[in-house]
């Protein structure tokens, strides 16, 4: 599990470790462990070119002393100034060790970063505010048509990094050495897409970190969470999840969910719908314990032995679909709602109860259905993802995944988890139905709902990665990856115990 901290805190916890250490010890070691991965990054380092990218500030300090140790390794170390000062004990240590230093000229930039083996981004760090101003802004441009690889220092100059966010332009990195800890913006798009590659410096800063601002999990951490049947199981005891999904209009939505969650194990699944839906989802997976029901006339919950409830999924927004997900929230169950289910409680009749419930909820809105949510839109979501993660979760206490480019989980007073896996052709029709079955399952199965959330999105994502094999997915294609991804998880879980 990588943990990130925002910059507050990173500064706080700095300020700390430098009171007890002689000065410029914490760039010292900052320094030598960017050096370290720029060494590896190139073949050898003797005779290299490694142009270094230097801003007004530390993070051009880091670049410096870098340059210093690579160029006292032979390499032929060049600096560009980006601003009218730059940092003066880096100035004087390239120097030495034989580095040359200019300012930025714009006739000769393009020369200089297109004969490099190696681009060292030291622009901004942690102080960058708001877009690249020029010339940082025409360095970033030039570095990403330049064919040497790109070193980011501590984060990719014009990424923000509390949120992620991009205003403008931003350094497009192949690798990012971070410095004492990683900050959230390393593992939130467009932020994480401009990062590549992160490595983390230790520089000591460990004792001095609170509690993570933001987690990042891999398949290690994911391995331990996924439900395993063991001998005593049966299928109540795996959990039977109830799926309230599709309608006359949205047949599909229901194939896909139950889908999603059959794929991922649960006992079983049962499933309630109209009747064309009930013959449609029996017709794909005979295995479903299948109800007749009409949602818009009958709101009998009846779920069985059911250990939790999808809700929403094509399945309508007619005043019987309000009634229908009424009983369900009123239930004592774990509810997933998604889709239809959000729109209806964002329209504010079912909000309360969403808010009071004392079991477990999960809601799986995309910007555009978080927006509704808080009554803001959906531009404003895109742009401040975390923070509206967050707010959700707080304000509807409750558990909400915010479905897009990066998956983010929120739960009151709890750190935020930002998904890493997935591929931009998760971006297709039904593709969110088959998270809300994976999830589900998980949920039944007993998870409670975020680790459920992080889980299933976390599956979902490697799920289409093994799935699609360079060519496009449908969603359908989607569900044959999920197998794969829990025995590809698994075994990974086993590798490292051994
Ligand atoms: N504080 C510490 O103890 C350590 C800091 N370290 C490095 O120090 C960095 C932070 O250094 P600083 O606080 O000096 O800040 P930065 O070096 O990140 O940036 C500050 C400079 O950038 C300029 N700037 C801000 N936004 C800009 C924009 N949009 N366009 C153009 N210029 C802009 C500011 O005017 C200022 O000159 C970290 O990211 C890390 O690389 C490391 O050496 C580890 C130890
Ligand atoms: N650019 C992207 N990169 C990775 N995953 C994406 C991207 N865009 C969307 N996704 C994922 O695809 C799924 C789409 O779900 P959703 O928006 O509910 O679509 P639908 O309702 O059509 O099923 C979500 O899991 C979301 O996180
Ligand atoms: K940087």
């Amino acid at each position: 599990m990588r943990s990130a901290h925002t910059v507050g805190i990173v500064r706080e916890a700095e300020a700390a470790l430098m009171a007890r250490l002689p000065q410029g010890a914490l760039m010292r070691r900052a320094a030598t462990g960017l050096a370290v991965v720029c060494a590896r990054l190139l073949p050898r380092v003797y005779g290299s070119r490694v142009v270094l990218l230097v801003g007004g500030g530390d993070n051009g300090g880091d670049a410096l002393y870098a340059g210093a140790d690579l160029s006292a390794r032979g390499a032929d170390v060049r600096a560009v100034l980006a601003g009218d000062r730059a940092h003066e004990g880096g100035l004087a240590a390239l120097r030495a060790a034989g580095g040359r230093i200019a300012d930025f000229q714009e006739d000769t930039a393009e020369d200089t970063l297109f004969d490099a083996d190696l681009i060292v981004d030291g622009m901004l760090g942690i102080g960058g505010r708001g877009g690249l101003r020029a010339p940082h802004a025409v360095l970033a441009g030039l570095a990403a048509t330049a064919p040497a690889p790109v070193v980011a220092v501590d984060l990719p100059s014009g990424v923000d990094a509390d949120t992620g966010e991009v205003t403008g332009h931003a350094v497009r990195a192949d690798v990012t050495v971070t410095f004492g800890t990683y900050k959230p913006g390393l593992f939130i798009d467009p932020g994480a897409d401009r990062a590549g590659r992160v490595h983390l410096v230790d520089i000591g800063l460990g004792p001095e970190l609170p509690g993570p601002s933001l987690l990042s999990f891999e398949d290690a951490d994911i391995a331990p969470l996924l439900p395993v049947p063991d001998a005593e199981s049966d299928k109540y005891r795996r959990g039977l999840l109830a799926v309230r999904a599709g309608s006359a209009h949205y047949r599909g939505a229901a194939v896909l969910t139950v889908g999603g969650a059959l794929r991922t194990g649960v006992g079983m699944v049962r499933y309630a719908g109209p009747s064309p839906v009930v013959d449609q989802v029996l017709a794909r997976w005979p295995e479903v314990v299948a109800d007749d029901v009409d949602p818009l006339s009958s709101t009998d919950l009846d779920p069985g032995r059911a250990a939790a409830v999808v809700i929403g999924p094509g399945r309508g927004v007619l005043p019987g679909n309000v009634d229908e997900l009424h009983v369900v929230l009123e239930s004592d169950l774990p509810v997933l709602a998604d889709a239809d289910a959000l729109t209806i409680i964002a329209a504010g009749t079912l909000s309360d109860l969403v808010r009071t419930r004392t079991a477990p909820t999960l809601l799986t809105p995309h910007a555009g259905e978080l927006a509704r949510l808080l009554d803001t839109d959906r531009e404003e979501v895109e742009a401040r993802r975390l923070e509206h993660v967050t707010r959700a979760a707080r304000e509807l206490n409750c558990t909400v995944l915010l479905k897009g480019s990066t998956t983010l989980i929120a739960h009151p007073g709890s750190p935020v988890a930002a998904n890493g896996t997935g591929t931009p052709l998760l971006a297709t029709a039904g593709s969110g139905d088959v998270l809300s079955g994976i999830i589900g399952a998980l949920m039944a199965s007993g998870l409670p709902a975020t680790e459920a959330a992080v889980c299933g999105a976390h599956l979902h994502g490697r799920a289409a990665v093994l799935a699609h094999d360079g060519a496009p997915i449908s969603a359908s294609d989607l569900l044959s990856g999920i197998p794969r991804a829990i025995a590809r998880i698994r075994g990974h879980n086993r590798t490292k115990g051994m």
